[in-house]
């Protein structure tokens, strides 16, 4: 099988078993993935949980739409974080619950959204700051997302959802479950008093995992 073929069929699975756990509900959410000679990227307006592979969007890097169904309206989106993170080779963007409850609170940190609770959470998502809020589609998205990519594989975005990116499709999903998963944490603690993970804690993890906060 070729390296797209198999991308693709990878985005069907991971697309499906996200909306089968709840996390991308309707026609919500949109999954990229790099190639040799472009990307791919899920359609608009499509169910996560019920994609084709044949329908999942080629575009190439100057934006032209090579194959499969018209893409996602956040396309835009998708293509400044991997302008901005090299390294990354998928994309993950998601509604899911929790996340999208944080996204909408005021008062947020917006350089960091979600306290260090777990050491997964560090080593996985890292510090997560806030974009400002613009409509889904908006070009200026891609434009506030760029200059914080460099430094953040996950931001989130105000009165939305989070993005994530990853080396690979399985490591841009197992960070967004963890980012889903904290920001579900963070609010079963909000009366109680937490203790976050302290500067030593996360300075072993950043020497031990490489962690990015
Ligand atoms: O919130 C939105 O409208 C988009 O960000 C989204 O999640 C789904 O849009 P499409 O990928 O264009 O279906
Ligand atoms: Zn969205």
């Amino acid at each position: 099988m070729s390296e797209e073929s198999a991308l693709r069929e990878e985005i069907v699975e991971i697309g499906r078993s996200l909306y089968l756990r709840g996390l991308s509900p309707g026609s919500s959410g949109n999954i990229s993935a790099r190639l040799d000679d472009g990307w791919l990227l899920t359609p608009t307006n499509a169910c996560l949980g019920r994609l084709d592979p044949g329908d999942i969007a080629k575009l190439d890097w100057q934006g032209n739409h090579l194959a499969g169904k018209p893409a996602s309206k956040e396309a835009f989106l998708h293509r400044a974080v991997y302008e901005g993170r090299e390294d990354s080779g998928a994309i993950v963007h998601l509604h899911c619950t929790h996340s999208a409850a944080v996204s909408c609170l005021d008062c947020l940190d917006a350089t960091s959204c979600l306290p260090p609770l777990t050491p997964y959470f560090v080593m996985r998502v890292g510090r997560l700051p806030l974009i400002p809020y613009h409509r889904p589609g908006d070009p200026q998205l891609g434009e506030a997302i760029r200059g914080l990519v460099g430094q953040h594989s996950s931001v989130l975005l105000a009165n939305h959802g989070p993005v994530v990116s990853g080396k690979s499709l399985e490591a841009a999903t197992y960070a967004i479950e963890e980012l889903e998963e904290t920001a579900k944490l963070y609010l079963l603690l909000r009366q109680q008093p937490v203790r976050p993970l302290d500067d030593d804690q996360i300075e072993e993890l950043r020497q031990t995992f490489g962690a990015q906060w």
